[in-house]
């Protein structure tokens, strides 16, 4: 049975990935942020002159935001400040999270290096990732997992999107993966592997995303046709995640990598149960 161990943020051990297929995801869009050295990640670790890079585009700013908010993807807020009800976003969090001393939000996992929000909300960014699997190893002697490729980064990714306002992850999911592939899996009931922090490259110290992940298992591959944000989707073999890695470097992609803790996941869910 495939084991690994694997740190959010810190991408594969160098034995699992020694091509470097399973990189962090970089974002032409998101400049990267001061670095932050382990022991000053926490928010309790006393940093006087931290100077974080505001990471905010142009479309997020005061003048950009309008259009923004009229496409129906941004919070019309311009700062943490603006936010009327911090008590029931707070309450509702996936991952909990407390405020500094201006009443900002601070994202859980302590300092990113950058300010600013590259998302469309302050705080917590609900997403939802389906992971669809096909094939069953001791039947096929193979087992797929179905991915897009992004069009920020070009990177493989699971085909996952943000919940939108009034909606639920579960309706999420089944909506992100018929935009993003044309794969229309309504009435199916997945298995949630994961629900917790992504290490985004557009996370900041005041906004940030999480996820709740969950794994569709289908018989066959189904036809799946990269849409929506997606430049293509295509299935990639998922008995572990070597043979993930051998399958992305045939076709010289590379993941997503801040979806590796999310796959390891699903794996682990995969083999204990069969
Ligand atoms: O694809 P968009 O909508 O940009 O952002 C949501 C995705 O970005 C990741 O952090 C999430 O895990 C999800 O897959």
């Amino acid at each position: 049975m495939f084991r690994t161990h694997v740190h959010a943020g810190k991408g594969a051990p160098p034995s699992l990935d020694p091509k470097g297929l399973f990189a962090m995801p970089k974002n032409k869009h998101t400049p990267a942020g001061i670095p932050v050295p382990e022991d000053l990640r926490p928010w309790s670790a006393p940093w006087p002159y931290y100077t974080p890079v505001d990471i905010t585009p142009p479309e997020l700013t005061r003048k950009g935001l309008p259009a923004s908010v009229a496409e129906g993807w941004a919070e019309p807020h311009v700062t943490p400040e603006d936010v009327p009800n911090w008590p029931a976003r707070a309450a509702m969090a996936l991952v909990p999270f407390t405020f500094d001393a201006y009443h900002w939000p601070l994202n859980p996992t302590g300092r990113t290096g950058k300010t600013g929000r590259n998302l469309g909300k302050w705080g917590e960014n609900c997403a939802a990732d389906p992971i669809v699997v096909a094939g069953d190893l001791d039947r096929d002697g193979e087992r797929w997992v179905l991915l897009i490729q992004r069009s920020d980064t070009g990177q493989w990714a699971i085909p996952g999107g943000m919940v939108d306002p009034g909606e639920t992850a579960p309706a999420a999911l089944v909506r992100e993966l018929l935009e993003e592939t044309g794969v229309d899996l309504a009435g199916h009931t997945p298995t949630i592997v994961y629900a917790g922090y992504v290490d985004d490259p557009r996370n900041s110290d005041h906004a940030w995303v999480c996820t709740t992940a969950a794994l569709y298992q289908l018989d066959h591959t189904v036809l799946a046709v990269g849409a929506d944000d997606a430049l293509a989707a295509a299935w990639f073999p998922f008995a572990d995640l070597g043979a993930l890695a051998d399958g992305l470097d045939k076709v010289g992609g590379r993941l997503y990598g801040a979806h590796l803790p999310l796959l390891t996941a699903a794996v682990r869910r995969l083999n204990d149960c069969c």
